[in-house]
């Protein structure tokens, strides 16, 4: 009898309990799930729209032609990138000779423009893009001619087309057609076009805002260089675009391990080799990955931001972190870009080890390169790794390594992210696109401009499906003719947007994909 009531009684409390964790779960989704920007008064229609075909589409083509690839930092093709300068100087005549504008070029290769507005009250904005691009391995394997810029299919195929030739080469459509149309601006804004990004920038993105300091520029508005951008059918539960705008970025650790073994006749090996003591020092770096932050830094307002948006079991889920954080986590684990948002990435790059068939190699060595989560930092990831491969044999150096940075805000009164907000949804209003704050999971130049403002942002209006990440660096990089066109739109409505006082209601259409 005890007994039962016992059970009776334990039974009516659990019953209480999840009868309570129900009423949070459908309270919190149903009415406290955050509403992010509800939909803004619709002003009359905005007709600028630039339509990209004939010479619009042949420059983009003729610009995907230079090869103008930067392989360490102070190593790239000069040449290819003054032949890049020079064609953007010829193509874009109103830009090169307006009397609003001032151009120069700056460590040989950049370039950083400087429009002018009516209105010196009004603080200046950045727009930042690089016309350097990776080399191309794997030749082979591409569809078109990577340096070809041919068009196939409605892609225009080439290295550069989405890191980061769109966003220079929209940028400058965009600004070419408004000063042709006699757009005078209010507030001034900068262009800042590098020539190294992709080997840390260190002499154009460095040169630039040095220029600028010497300018006597102390603070920028906000900042808008490449980053995220829009994500359709990636991020799970969601089956709308979704445009993210990199309101922080994750820190970078490039670490060399090193061995160094006796060597010798191959005929007389030891139980382990230098190679076999990396490869074992490696699976155990790719094998037990940096832990999961998720729900500790940005990737929260990312969700946060897009829950009402999800079929409802994600809405449920995301609107109760706290009761679904480890599930949420596994499931962003498991695929390589969703992987990224949540925790520091490790990515073994370079294995370097032999130097003769009949030799023992007398030396190995790897290079890892980390992305750190925002809630990480430096020291962490490399405590981390020390500790988890515990080889004292092994020698660890920092190639390179920079923290997290700073946070930039992301609120209903944030001009800078508010006016990117807008833009994205004047471009992608037909698709339904949803707009987030997320980190960016790779890096950027805008670490040199950090001085100049706390708003600073990372978003290409790039248009990407599931299997268009790998496009990055990657083989068979390419961007839709469309997406090019909405790509020089959003940079129209972002100049324009951006030439207001102050937040504007929205007024939207959309450009079919
Ligand atoms: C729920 C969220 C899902 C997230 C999915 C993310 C899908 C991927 C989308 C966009 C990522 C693209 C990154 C574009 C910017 C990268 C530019 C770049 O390559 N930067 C270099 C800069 C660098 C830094 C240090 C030394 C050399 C170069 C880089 O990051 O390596
Ligand atoms: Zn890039
Ligand atoms: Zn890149």
């Amino acid at each position: 009898m005890a007994a039962r009531r016992f059970v009776s009684s334990v039974c009516g409390f659990l019953s209480s309990i999840f009868a309570l964790l129900l009423i949070i779960v459908i309270t919190r989704t149903f009415v406290l799930a955050p509403r992010k920007h509800s939909a803004e008064p619709c002003q009359p229609q905005d007709t600028d729209f630039i339509k990209v075909e004939g010479e619009l589409l042949e420059r983009f083509q003729a610009a995907i032609r230079f090869q103008g690839v930067s392989y360490t930092p102070h190593v790239y093709n000069g040449e290819e990138l003054a032949k890049t300068r020079d064609f953007i100087i010829k193509s874009y005549p109103k830009v090169h000779s307006s009397p609003l504008v001032e151009y120069e070029v700056v460590a040989n290769y950049s370039l950083l423009y400087t429009v002018r507005g009516s209105d010196a009250l009004l603080t200046p904005f950045l727009l930042m893009g690089h016309f350097d691009v990776v080399p191309v391995e794997n030749r082979e394997k591409w569809e078109e001619d990577p340096f070809g810029g041919n068009v196939k299919n409605g892609f225009i195929y080439g290295r550069g087309t989405i890191d980061n030739k769109q966003t220079v080469f929209g940028i400058l459509e965009s600004v070419e057609y408004l000063l042709k149309n006699g757009f005078q601006p209010k507030r001034s804004f900068y262009l800042a076009f590098g020539h190294d990004e992709e080997t840390g920038g260190l002499e154009g993105a460095a040169g630039l805002a040095e220029r600028l300091r010497e300018k006597g520029v102390e603070k920028l508005e906000f900042v808008l260089d490449e980053g995220m951008t829009v994500l359709d059918g990636i991020v799970p539960g969601l089956d709308k675009p979704v445009a993210l705008i990199g309101s922080s970025e994750k820190g970078s650790l490039t670490l060399k391990m090193s061995i160094n073994c006796t060597g010798g006749h191959s005929s007389m090996p030891e139980k382990e080799s230098c190679i076999g003591a990396m490869a074992r020092a490696v699976s155990l770096l790719e094998n037990n990955p940096q832990p999961s932050m998720f729900g500790t830094g940005p990737e929260k307002a990312t969700f946060e931001h897009i829950a009402h948006k999800m079929a409802l079991p994600f809405r449920v889920v995301m609107s109760n972190l706290w009761l679904f954080t480890p599930a949420v986590s596994w499931m962003l684990s498991r695929k390589p870009t969703t992987n990224a948002i949540i925790r520091t990435t490790t990515a073994v790059t370079m294995f370097n080890a032999g130097v003769k068939v009949n030799v023992i190699a007398p030396y190995a060595e790897v290079v890892v390169n980390h992305r750190i989560h925002p809630s990480s930092t430096v020291q962490e990831t490399l405590n981390y790794d020390k500790q988890l491969v515990n080889d004292p044999r092994i020698q660890w150096d920092i190639i390179a390594a920079y923290e997290p940075l700073p946070k930039s805000p992301y609120g209903d009164t944030d001009f800078g992210y508010q006016t990117i907000r807008m833009s994205a949804e004047q471009v992608w209003a037909y698709a339904g696109v949803v707009v987030a704050p997320a980190t960016l999971i790779a890096n950027t130049d805008t670490r040199h401009y950090l001085n100049f403002s706390e708003n600073i942002y990372r978003f290409s209006p790039t248009y990407m499906y599931p299997d268009d990440p790998p496009r990055f660096h990657g083989v068979n990089e390419r961007i839709s003719v469309k997406n090019w066109e909405q790509a020089v739109n959003f940079y129209l409505h972002l100049i324009k947007n951006a030439d207001e006082a102050k937040l504007q209601p929205l007024h939207s259409h959309g450009h079919e994909l």
